[in-house]
Formats: structure tokens, C-alpha cells, sequence
């Protein structure tokens, strides 16, 4: 029993320096970040980027592809209000992306609500995203790859983080992709480990955007480590919480929150990041 809670313990501990060293690279090497996203997150996630010391770009148009992304460190592209002139962008963007060997997130924001966006999505992930993030309903959705409209409310999930666990496996089998699930708990996978960060608190639900932003942000720390994409997304899925949690504490309600999650994000230092991140594995 002892040992047991000791190796727990040093696991706790080898997470909070991996995060925290994973956050000290964004601030140092101020990856220039691209997002081809939609027009309700456009402002929070460039905030949450630059609060991480990362450097955002909104570049979306497809004659500015050829020129731009490549000078990029990470894309991310995420189709929540997805109409039929953008997607060619966010293909091509995507598939020089992976040409160049550059990391890149899609965020399948909605994926369930039509065949439009399933479809366009199935043809995103062909080009290898290094990470797929979304709520359960839309991992749920996207890994039965159809275009069934029960599995979600909207852009919102209908279930709990945990229930989508087999669902992100066989995702990441298929893709090859590591796939993260934000919730309650949040799960990132590769298709075998499987690993949960339980930090952040219920009401950042409430704030449009918070899942677009912290896609964003595991696009920032896959840019320092490409080569250990899970380690860099449930790293940035725990500081997001953490910033969140202690963000709750100066807050009254969404809109206060929305305020003090940036401003505790770009206020962690290594003490908190050490004392508050609380990664496992749920292998
Ligand atoms: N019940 C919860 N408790 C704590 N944090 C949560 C909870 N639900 C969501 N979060 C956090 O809120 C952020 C957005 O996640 P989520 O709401 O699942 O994404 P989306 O906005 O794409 O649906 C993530 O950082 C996630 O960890
Ligand atoms: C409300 C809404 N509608 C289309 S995109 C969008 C934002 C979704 O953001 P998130 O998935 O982070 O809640
Ligand atoms: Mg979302």
C-alpha cells in the first residue's frame, strides 16, 4: 500500500514538471500559432494564446496559405461555423501543414449536427492531424463516423468525458492521431495509454469558446514538442484547468470568469503549476 501511494505520488509529481516545462518552452519560443477557427472564438483564443506567451495568427484566407503556413509553428483548425468557402482553406492549410511536418489540432466542433460538417471533417482527418480534440459527443460522433444528429446538443456534449474513452481509442486507431477529450475529466489517448486530467471547474461550460481556446492551446504546446503530442495535450488541457480554478476564485459568474481564467494563465508560475496540476493514467 505504501509503495503504491508513493509511486502515485512521484507520477503527480514528474506531470506538474512536464506541464510546467512544457509552458515555460510556449513563453520561451513564442510559437506563432495559426487559426483558421470560427468567428465566436477568434477573440478568446488569441487571448488564451498570447496569455500562454504564445504568438497568435487569425489568417484564414486560402490565397494567404501558400505563403503563411509555412512559416508557422502550429495550425489549428476548427469548423465551428463552417460554411463551403472556407473549407478549401482549411484543407490545404492542413494538408501543407502535414506535408512540412508542422503539428496541427482540428477541433470537430459539432461534427454531429450534419453531414456537411462530418463529411468535411472525415476529410480533415485524411490529412493526419497530430491531435483531434473535442467534447465526448463530438469524439463519440466523429470516431462512429457518421452523421447521426442524436449524439450532441449543438456545438454542447450530451456526455460525460468518461464515457467516451473507447470511443477516442478507436478514433486514434483509425486516424492515428492522438485524440483528447475535454470534460469533467479530461482524456487524451493514442489508442492504447490513456490519461486523465482532472483539474478546471464546471462553469467554464458556460463560456463560449473555452474548448475552441484550450484547442488553441494544446496547438501551442504540440509546436515545442511534436515528438510527444500526448504529454503536450493533456499538459495544456491541465494548465487551461488550472488557470481556470484558480481564475473561479476572483470570479462571480461566466463573464468574470472569462476575465480572471486569461489573467491566472498568464500569471502561473511554477509553484502553482506544481501544486495544482493533477494528471493520471486511467489505462
Ligand atoms: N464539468 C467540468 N468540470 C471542470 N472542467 C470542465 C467541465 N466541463 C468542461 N470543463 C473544461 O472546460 C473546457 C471546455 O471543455 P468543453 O466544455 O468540454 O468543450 P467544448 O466547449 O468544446 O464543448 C475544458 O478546459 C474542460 O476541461
Ligand atoms: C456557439 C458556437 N456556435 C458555432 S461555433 C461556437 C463556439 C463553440 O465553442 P466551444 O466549442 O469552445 O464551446
Ligand atoms: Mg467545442
Amino acid at each position: 500500500m505504501e509503495s503504491t501511494a508513493s509511486q502515485a505520488a512521484a507520477t503527480t509529481t514528474d506531470w506538474g514538471e512536464k506541464a510546467w516545462k512544457l509552458l515555460a518552452s510556449v513563453r520561451r519560443e513564442s510559437p506563432l500559432v495559426q487559426c483558421i477557427t470560427n468567428y465566436v472564438s477568434m477573440d478568446l483564443m488569441a487571448n488564451t494564446l498570447l496569455a500562454a506567451g504564445a504568438s497568435p495568427a487569425m489568417l484564414h484566407s486560402i490565397d494567404e496559405i501558400p505563403d503563411f503556413t509555412p512559416c508557422a509553428h502550429s495550425l489549428c483548425v476548427n469548423i465551428g461555423t463552417l460554411s463551403p468557402s472556407w473549407l478549401p482553406a482549411m484543407k490545404a492549410a492542413a494538408a501543407l501543414s502535414s506535408k512540412l511536418g508542422k503539428p496541427w489540432v482540428l477541433d470537430p466542433v459539432a461534427v454531429g449536427a450534419s453531414s456537411f460538417r462530418m463529411k468535411a471533417c472525415l476529410e480533415l482527418v485524411d490529412f493526419k492531424p497530430t491531435v483531434i480534440r473535442g467534447n465526448a459527443s463530438e469524439i463519440i460522433a466523429l470516431s462512429r463516423a457518421s452523421a447521426s444528429t442524436d449524439s450532441a446538443k449543438g456545438v454542447d456534449s450530451i456526455h460525460d468525458s468518461l464515457d467516451a474513452i473507447e470511443a477516442a481509442k478507436l478514433l486514434a486507431q483509425t486516424s492515428g492521431s492522438i485524440v483528447a477529450v475535454s470534460g469533467a475529466t479530461d482524456i487524451v489517448t493514442d489508442g492504447k495509454q490513456v490519461v486523465g486530467a482532472h483539474n478546471g471547474v464546471a462553469m467554464m461550460q458556460t463560456i463560449t469558446a473555452t474548448g475552441c481556446s484550450v484547442s488553441a492551446l494544446i496547438t501551442a504546446f504540440v509546436a515545442v514538442d511534436k515528438l510527444h503530442a500526448l504529454d503536450a495535450a493533456i499538459s495544456a488541457l491541465s494548465i487551461f484547468g488550472v488557470a481556470g480554478e484558480l481564475g473561479m476564485k476572483m470570479a462571480k459568474g461566466p463573464a468574470s470568469l472569462r476575465m480572471h481564467l486569461i489573467d491566472s494563465l498568464y500569471g502561473l508560475d511554477e509553484a502553482a503549476v506544481l501544486s495544482h496540476v493533477k494528471i493520471t493514467s486511467l489505462s
